[in-house]
């Protein structure tokens, strides 16, 4: 079995929709051979609609960085997974550890959010990761083990070979301290193993688990190198066209 390695850019707080016009136009000629890396920028709710327009027609995978639960109703802020599906979506990324920690998103707020969107026919990328604190106390493992047990709670061995993982000490987010490649590998083999004890090798086999945190030009080459990283999330070193372009194209 091989999986299709996956360099999604998270926009997170940044760029506008002028900004992400000129960033599609900048990297979409140039981007990978889809069957040899899928390549997918997620982006700000306000500039999906400029990003789906500019990346139309190109290898481009697009996507959200957050969705809410129902498809519609009386949820001020919210954002539809209904209408990120018509809008052309084809990735929500869930579970990030911003959303958890700051705006207090739960591991069953995650588990409706990954239903909803395949009931809307998306993929989820869903997020897990330990703190620092967790991690001196050498309690990762039962940590992101717990949050992905949560996370996939009653979805089927089918959905879950199609979703995303991404592991993401949180740690390593934003700050500069990548996890050393064995670190992310560890892990990332441990993800794998909790999907097989939950649904079987298969799915374990088909499932691609992303690692996040830190992941820029210099390193991504050592991270996709391990077995069981399959790609990475990437937030401050995918906000360049030209870095991006390093990151999807590390295989050249
Ligand atoms: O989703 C991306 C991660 O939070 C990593 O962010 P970073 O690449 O800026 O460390």
């Amino acid at each position: 079995m091989s999986r299709t390695p996956i360099i999604a850019g998270n926009w997170k707080l940044h760029m506008n929709p002028e900004q992400t016009t000129e960033f599609v136009d900048a990297v979409k000629d140039k981007l990978p051979d889809p069957s040899k890396v899928e390549s997918l920028i997620c982006a700000p709710a306000v500039d999906l609609d400029a990003l789906r327009k500019a990346a139309k027609g190109s290898n481009l995978h697009i996507g959200a960085e957050n969705c809410y639960f129902e498809d519609e109703g009386a949820y001020t802020g919210e954002t539809s997974p209904k209408v990120l599906k018509e809008m052309g979506m084809d990735y929500v990324i869930i579970g990030h550890s911003e959303r958890r920690g700051y705006f207090h998103e739960t591991d069953e707020d995650i588990n409706k959010k990954a239903k909803a969107i395949f009931a809307n026919g998306l993929k989820p990328i869903i997020c897990c990761g330990e703190s620092l604190e967790t991690r001196e106390a050498n309690k990762q493992e039962d940590w992101v083990v717990g949050q992905i047990k949560a996370a996939l709670d009653g979805l089927t061995a089918e959905q879950v070979s199609n979703l995303v993982i991404a592991y993401e000490p949180i740690w390593a987010i934003g700050t500069g301290k990548t996890a050393s490649s064995d670190q992310a590998e560890e892990m990332c083999k441990t993800i794998r193993e909790t999907v097989k004890d939950l649904y079987n090798e298969e799915t374990a086999e088909n499932v691609r688990i992303q690692y996040g945190g830190s992941v820029k030009p210099a390193n991504v080459k050592e991270l996709m190198s391990k077995p069981d990283i399959d790609g990475g999330l990437v937030g401050g070193a995918s906000l360049k066209p030209e870095s991006y372009l390093e990151l999807v194209n590390y295989q050249d």
